[in-house]
């Protein structure tokens, strides 16, 4: 049986992120997994998001590239502390830095294997390197550092809690 997703086991407040949140209907959701020590998720870019007639728009491969870097160090921090991901036991991280190379244009069409590597990884921050492969060729690769999330970025905190209540959430 598969293993569920990273992003599966996020806790409600913070499923809401347009790159990942399985409570976005109008975002990627995308889902990570582990595949040994590295990670994996998969990706059919839309006709919409095309950057020129037949290649992916830039600015979707970056999201994949921060998504599934933030996924990656939620996840690898879970297993480095030996407690299982879900949603009472949260190591929640975001993006302090996202850098990506497009290496050569990213065919439209197809799905993309989006892989991680943990770099490094303390309590607090981790530095997760990703590549984005269109059928078996390294399209873009990035590097994201991952740190802790703040409680101000909390879905509990000040007017985020205002905004998930407009969005009936
Ligand atoms: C079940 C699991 C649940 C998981 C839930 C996951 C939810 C995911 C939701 C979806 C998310 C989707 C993704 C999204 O879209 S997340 C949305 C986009 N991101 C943000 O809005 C974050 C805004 N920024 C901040 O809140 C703060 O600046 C953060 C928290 C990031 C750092 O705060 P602060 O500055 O106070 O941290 P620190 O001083 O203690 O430094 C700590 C370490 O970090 C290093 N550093 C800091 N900045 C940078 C930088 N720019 N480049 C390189 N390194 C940097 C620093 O050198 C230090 O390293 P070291 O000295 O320790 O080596």
């Amino acid at each position: 049986m598969t293993e569920p997703a990273f992003q599966d086991q996020y806790p409600d407040d913070v499923s809401h992120c347009f790159g990942c949140g399985r409570l976005n209907d109008h975002g990627h959701q995308l889902k990570s997994r582990w595949d040994g020590d590295e990670t994996v998720a998969w990706f059919r870019p839309e006709p919409y998001h095309t950057a020129t007639p037949g290649f992916v728009y830039g600015g979707l491969i970056a999201s994949l590239v921060d998504c599934h870097g933030t996924a990656t160090a939620a996840a690898a921090s879970h297993r480095a502390e030996g407690r299982p991901m879900g949603p009472d036991e949260t190591l929640r991280f975001v993006t302090a830095s996202l850098h990506v190379d497009f290496l050569r244009p990213t065919p439209l069409g197809g799905p993309l294997q989006v892989r991680g590597q943990v770099e490094t990884l303390t309590a607090r921050k981790a530095v997760v390197a990703v590549s984005v492969i269109a059928d078996g060729t390294v399209c873009a690769r990035g590097r994201v550092v991952a740190v802790r999330m703040p409680e101000t970025m909390g879905a509990t905190a000040g007017p985020a809690a205002r905004i998930m209540e407009d969005a009936g959430s």
